[in-house]
C-alpha cells in the first residue's frame, strides 16, 4: 500500500507524540502519519520502570498520551521503517508499504545495547518497551531470582521495583560502588546502601560477558570467569541510536546519532530529527545527544512547530530525574563522577556541581527540594564560570 502525508514521523514514541501536538500547536492542518515499530501508540516510557510498579492506581491506559485523538495523526504500527529515499521523499517499511512525505521527522530513539552471546528471550529482557514490562510483570510472580545487568538508571530502577515486589535481586555492574560512574564516592555509597538495605545483592567490578537460557533457568557468564544462575535476567546497558535505515546523505555523529542544527534539521533539507536519536547543539553545553524524557517532550514539540513553519530555534537545556527506594534526584548537564565535584550537603540531601577544566558542566540535586532549583542550575551552567575557588559554589543554589 502507498500513503502520502504532509508530515511523516518515523518512530512512534514520546517525540512522535510531542511533535504531532507541536504541528497542531503551530496551526497547521496538514496530514500527519506516524510509522512505529512497536505495536503501541506513544506512552510515557519512564512509567515502565517507575509508576507502573509503585502506584497501583497508575495503569497503562490512564497513562496513554492520546496522540491520535488530539491531533488526528494516523498510526501505522508494528513494522519498522527499513529505508528512506530523500530524493523521492519516500519511506518504506518491512511490511512493504511505502509512504510519501512533504517533511520527514526521524524520531526512532535507540535500541538497547546487547551483550554478545546473551540473546534476548523468554527470560532475558533488554528492557525498553511495554512487551518487556508485561513479561517482567508476569515473571516477577513467585519470588524469582532476578539478575539485573547494569547499574545505570534503568537497571537501578528495575532492581528497586523488583526488590519491592519480593523478588530476589542481584545487580551486576562494572563499577566499584553502585552509581559511582555518576555520583561522587560518598553519595554513591549512600545510593548503594539504599539497595543493600532493601535486600538487593550488589556485585561490583563485574561485567556480563555471555550466557544462555536453559529451560526455566538463565546462566549469566561474568567477566571474572564465574557465572550466576537466575530465573530472569534484565539487561539495562543504555541504547545506541537507531539510524541504520537512513541513507548516508543524512549526516551522523560518531556514535551514529543524527546530527541536527539548532532548528533540528539534518544535513538534508526537509528531514528533521529529535529526541534520543538526535545530536543537537545545546545552547549552553554544546553538541550532545540526550536520552531523557524532558528532552523528548521539549525538543519534540519544538520540532513539530518547526516542521509546521515556526522560525524558532531549540534552546532548552533538558533535565533528568529518577527516583529509587524513596530517594529522588534530578539533574541538568553532565553527570560524570570522573570530573571534579563540589558537594553542598543539605539536610540529608546534597547539591553536587561537576566541573570540567574548572567550568561547571553539570548540577545534581540529590534528595533536596529547592524552588526553581533546576532553573538556577541552568543559570549556573550558562555563566560558563570558572570559579578560582570551587568551594565558592556552595550555597549558589537554594
Ligand atoms: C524503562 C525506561 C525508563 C526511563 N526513565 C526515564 C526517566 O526516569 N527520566 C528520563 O528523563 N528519561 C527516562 N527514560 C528515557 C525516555 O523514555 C526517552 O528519553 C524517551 O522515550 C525518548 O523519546 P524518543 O521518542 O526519542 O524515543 P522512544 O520513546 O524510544 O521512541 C522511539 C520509537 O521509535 C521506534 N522505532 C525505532 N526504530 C524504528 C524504525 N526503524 N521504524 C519505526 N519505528 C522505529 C521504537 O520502537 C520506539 O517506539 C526511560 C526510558 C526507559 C526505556
Amino acid at each position: 500500500m502507498h500513503h502520502d502525508y504532509d508530515f511523516l514521523i518515523v518512530g512512534g514514541g514520546m517525540v512522535a507524540d510531542a511533535a504531532a501536538k507541536g504541528i497542531r500547536e503551530q496551526g497547521s492542518e496538514g496530514t500527519i502519519g506516524i510509522l512505529g515499530e512497536e505495536p503501541t501508540p506513544p506512552f510515557p516510557r519512564p512509567a515502565l520502570s517507575k509508576k507502573l510498579w509503585t502506584d497501583p492506581d497508575f495503569t497503562f491506559d490512564a497513562a496513554a498520551m492520546h496522540t491520535s485523538e488530539e491531533t488526528g495523526a494516523t498510526f501505522h504500527l508494528g513494522s519498522p521503517v527499513t529505508g528512506v529515499d530523500t530524493e523521492a521523499r519516500t519511506a518504506t517499511t518491512a511490511a512493504g508499504d511505502t509512504f510519501g512525505y512533504g517533511t520527514l521527522l526521524v524520531a526512532t530513539g535507540g535500541r538497547p545495547r546487547r551483550i554478545e552471546g546473551l540473546e534476548p528471550g523468554d527470560r532475558v529482557l533488554y528492557f525498553r518497551d511495554l512487551a518487556d514490562y508485561n513479561r517482567l510483570r508476569e515473571l516477577a510472580q513467585g519470588r524469582p531470582r532476578v539478575v539485573v545487568v547494569g547499574g545505570g538508571y534503568i537497571g537501578s530502577e528495575i532492581a528497586a521495583a523488583l526488590s519491592q515486589h519480593d523478588c530476589e535481586v542481584t545487580v551486576v555492574h562494572p563499577g566499584e560502588v553502585l552509581g559511582d560512574h555518576v555520583f561522587p564516592d560518598a553519595l554513591a555509597r549512600r545510593f548503594e546502601s539504599l539497595f543493600t538495605d532493601a535486600g538487593v545483592r550488589v556485585h561490583g567490578g563485574l561485567k556480563a560477558v555471555g550466557g544462555r537460557e536453559d529451560g526455566d533457568t538463565v546462566v549469566v557468564e561474568l567477566s571474572d570467569g564465574s557465572s550466576l544462575e537466575a530465573d530472569v535476567v534484565v539487561v539495562g546497558l543504555g541504547i545506541s541510536p537507531d539510524t541504520d535505515f537512513l541513507p548516508a546523505d543524512v549526516a551522523r555523529a560518531d556514535d551514529g546519532g543524527v546530527r541536527v542544527d539548532e532548528r533540528l534539521t539534518t544535513s538534508v533539507p526537509g528531514v528533521l530529527a529529535a529526541g534520543d536519536v538526535a545530536e543537537y547543539p545545546d545552547r549552553i553545553l554544546g553538541r550532545r545527544r540526550v536520552e531523557h524524557v524532558d528532552n523528548a517532550g521539549e525538543m519534540g514539540s519544538a520540532v513539530g512547530r518547526i516542521m509546521a513553519g515556526s522560525t524558532e530555534t531549540y534552546d532548552h537545556t533538558p533535565m533528568f530525574y529518577s527516583d529509587v527506594l524513596g530517594v529522588g534526584y534530578e539533574a541538568v548537564g553532565t553527570l560524570d563522577a570522573s570530573l571534579e565535584t563540589v558537594v553542598d550537603e543539605r539536610d540529608g540531601g546534597a547539591v553536587v556541581y561537576y566541573l570540567d577544566d574548572q567550568e561547571v558542566r553539570g548540577v545534581l540535586l540529590w534528595d533536596v527540594e529547592v524552588d526553581g532549583g533546576l532553573d538556577q542550575a541552568r543559570a549556573v551552567l550558562a555563566e560558563h564560570a570558572r570559579p578560582t575557588d570551587a568551594s565558592a559554589l556552595v550555597g549558589r543554589i537554594g
